[in-house]
């Protein structure tokens, strides 16, 4: 397809930090990313997010009115201030996620959403992807591919998202199309800014280590990291996937150290993991970009960049924002459901043929749309 037949897509996520919502605007057929387009994010107020960790493990069925609301309201909000989108990506807040349990669960009413905007909305995009034996998660993978091929990748190449938990992306940016076989290695690393928010705030009060203020001023306890990567999940194969808790024993390893150390230490876990997540990768990547929070945190960052070969960059290195890369993916993976391309494929999810998640949900009196 070319320029003229991309449709400008809007897309939001929130995510496992609870810090807020980040949107922005892609114009894209899904499969090229033309352009990148206005971003905004909404923090949610300090009652909103204790409100959403509260609903943390809960499925449909449970009272989660108050949860819902926040989520409709604060997505309403920021995705009403942009204009000129066709569609709307919408990921919602994952409550739950046990893939090869009761399965995915992210709050949030597209449909709902699409009444509200007066705009066509995906959402649901991971559902799918879990019936047909997949993960359900990382999905931003196919965007990643669209952006290595813009940039021109000529070597095998990696993006490390450090969010509430980190996951990766390699990448052979020589095969045409994401499915391809070969083509892409993707699944989460491990937990990353997670337990450390979780630390801060059970020992200052704080939401995060600002800057690695804390964590750079401790050493990292050798033992405790040791028994922390015995846990089965690093062996594992890929792909692979977590919850945001899904460490509970990461807290007592560090429990009876001082404030600075137990940061270093929790610090040190997440790039642990991401070393680990690196040797499943099929080759060795000739640099990481790193998009996410975790990407502004320089404790985190040096300790990344001491344990790896190659360049360890903010993914900023290549013109992209590390803030709105996942809210970005959204809009182009809605755009790839709107067209019926696959949105994952066994090597990013496990998913037993390449699928196409995402539920449409159309306003009463929409347009056809170009792509629809
Ligand atoms: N200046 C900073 N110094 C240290 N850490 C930071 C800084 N800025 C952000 N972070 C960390 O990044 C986190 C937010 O990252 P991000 O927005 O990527 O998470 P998320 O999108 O909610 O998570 P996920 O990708 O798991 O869904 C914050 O909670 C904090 O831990
Ligand atoms: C179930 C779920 O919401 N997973 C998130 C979470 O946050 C990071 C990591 O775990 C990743 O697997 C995923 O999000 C990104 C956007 C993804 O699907 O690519």
């Amino acid at each position: 397809m070319s320029r003229n037949e991309a449709i400008w897509a809007l897309g939001a996520m929130s995510g496992t930090s609870l810090d807020g919502v980040d949107a922005a605007m892609v114009l894209t057929d899904g499969e090229t990313v033309f352009e990148t387009g206005a971003s905004d994010y909404r923090s949610y107020a300090p009652d909103e997010t204790a409100i959403l960790r509260a609903a943390l493990g809960r499925w449909p069925g449970d009272d989660l009115d108050a949860a819902a609301e926040v989520v409709h309201r604060v997505h309403l909000d920021v995705l009403s201030s942009f204009e000129g989108a066709e569609l709307v990506g919408f990921h919602g807040q994952t409550l739950a996620h046990e893939p090869r349990g009761r399965g995915t669960h992210q709050l949030g009413d597209g449909a709902a959403l699409a009444e509200a905007l007066g705009l066509p909305v995906v959402w649901d995009f991971r559902s799918s992807d879990v019936r047909f034996g997949g993960e359900g998660a990382p999905l931003a993978p196919f965007y990643h591919f669209a952006c290595a091929r813009s940039l021109g990748a000529a070597e095998p190449l990696a993006f490390l998202n450090l969010g509430g938990v980190g996951n990766i992306t390699w990448i052979d940016p020589s095969k045409a199309r994401p499915e391809d076989e070969g083509a892409l290695l993707a699944f989460d690393t491990g937990p990353a800014n997670a337990p450390l928010n979780d630390l801060m705030m059970e020992r200052k009060g704080l939401p995060y280590d600002e800057n690695g203020a804390l964590s750079g001023e401790g050493s990292v306890d050798e033992g405790a990291l040791g028994r922390f990567l015995e846990e089965s999940y690093f062996r594992k194969s890929p792909p692979k996937s977590l919850d945001r808790d899904d460490f509970p024993g990461l807290r007592d390893l560090v429990r009876d150290f001082g404030d600075a150390d137990a940061a270093a230490t929790v610090t040190a876990m997440a790039v642990a993991a991401v070393r680990r997540a690196i040797a499943h990768c099929p080759a060795p990547p000739s640099r990481l970009l790193v998009c996410g929070g975790g990407r502004k945190n320089p404790v985190m960052m040096a300790m990344l960049g001491a344990g790896l070969d190659c360049p360890v960059e903010p993914v900023e290195a290549v013109g992209l924002d590390g803030d709105m890369l996942e809210a970005q993916a959204f809009a182009f993976l809605a755009v790839r459901v709107m067209r019926g391309l696959p949105t994952s494929c066994p090597a990013t999810t496990g998913v037993s043929v390449a699928v196409g998640g995402g539920e449409i949900s159309r306003p009463a009196d929409t347009p056809k749309m170009r792509l629809g």
